[in-house]
């Protein structure tokens, strides 16, 4: 069973075209993360997701159903980025109170909130009104609100926009260790943290999905970024695709790709692009070796 799937998902607020068309399949598993410019779309995508909101048109799905379905009650949770404690009532009174929410028993809740807070590091501030807590341990706070009743799929907006070095750290460990029973989405412009977190990253911008890339096969294998003279022709690139130690070619513009290809022989593929662009009759203007997340989505 797939965690998401959308079929060219749009969503209009009014004139506005927020979300454009935009289909992805992704499984279980390691954290997502969702990136792109500000009013890319990505908080929209998540309020689709969480069924706040219903699409203009076509389909999404969270393992086979349709969000804020009531098969999906308690296996999807989201944090927004100013998802605030309520400053009146003690963290364990307020996480309690959500777990109740969640159909648990006031026994199951106490244990559960219990739980959730060592999952964070967070049980010595469990009798804390969030007024004392820092801007960290709030943060902890909430990410352990989003483990109540162990969802499947936890999308995060921006989880460590504002926090210290180490609290940030503290952050990303908790969602390594929780990514072995739960999948988390993460929104977020800090590309290098996403790196250290992330295996799948989707690109948004202008509510388009322009691309989806795995960070671990970009770093276990190599890609070459190249620039032709003339707009690119199909034919073109699936010769391309034909060629060997060739993994996947990425169009990222008229006259650009990106090669992903595993290392074989030193030079194989310059070699190999060299002879295709020769017996083709067309000249390149740049063949760029690049390997980091940045390159990858902004490779142009
Ligand atoms: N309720 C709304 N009514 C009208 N337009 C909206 C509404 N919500 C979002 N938009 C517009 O839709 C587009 C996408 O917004 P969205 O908030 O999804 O982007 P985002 O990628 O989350 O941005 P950011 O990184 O700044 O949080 C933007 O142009 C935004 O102005």
């Amino acid at each position: 069973m797939k965690l998401i799937e959308c079929n060219n998902l749009s969503k209009k607020y009014g004139d506005k075209l927020a979300l454009n068309s935009v289909s992805l399949t992704l499984d279980s598993g390691e954290p997502i993360a969702l990136v792109g410019p500000n009013g890319a779309g990505k908080t929209t995508l998540f309020s689709l997701l969480c069924g706040y909101i219903l699409p203009s048109s076509g389909e999404v799905s969270i393992l086979g159903h349709k969000p804020g379905s009531a098969s999906l009650h308690n296996q999807v949770s989201a944090l927004p980025q100013d998802a605030a404690l309520d400053p009146n009532f003690t963290v364990e009174t307020q996480l309690a109170f959500f777990a109740r929410l969640q159909g648990m028993s006031s026994k199951q809740a106490k244990q559960e909130v219990k739980r959730v807070l060592e999952l964070v590091d967070m049980a010595q501030s469990a009798k804390l009104k969030p007024l004392s807590l820092s801007h960290g341990m709030t943060k902890r706070v909430a990410i352990a609100q989003a483990l109540i009743g162990s969802p499947k799929l936890v999308l995060l907006d921006e989880p460590t926009a504002g926090l210290d070095p180490a609290n940030a750290r503290k952050v990303r460990e908790i969602v390594k260790q929780q990514s072995a029973n739960t999948t988390f989405m993460i929104s977020s412009h800090n590309l290098e943290e996403l790196e250290k977190l992330c295996d799948k990253v989707l690109y948004l911008e202008n509510g388009q999905l322009q691309q989806s890339v795995s960070i671990h096969s970009t770093q276990s294998s190599e890609y070459l970024t190249v620039t032709l003279t003339n707009n690119l022709e199909s034919e073109l690139i699936e010769s391309i695709t034909r060629i060997d130690s060739v993994i996947e070619v990425k169009q990222t513009s008229e006259q650009q790709l990106v090669i992903e290809y595993s290392k074989s022989s030193p030079f194989y593929i310059e070699r190999t692009l060299l002879e295709l662009f020769e017996s083709n009759r067309l000249q390149y203007k740049s063949m760029l070796a690049g390997r980091t997340l940045e390159d990858t989505l902004f490779a142009k």
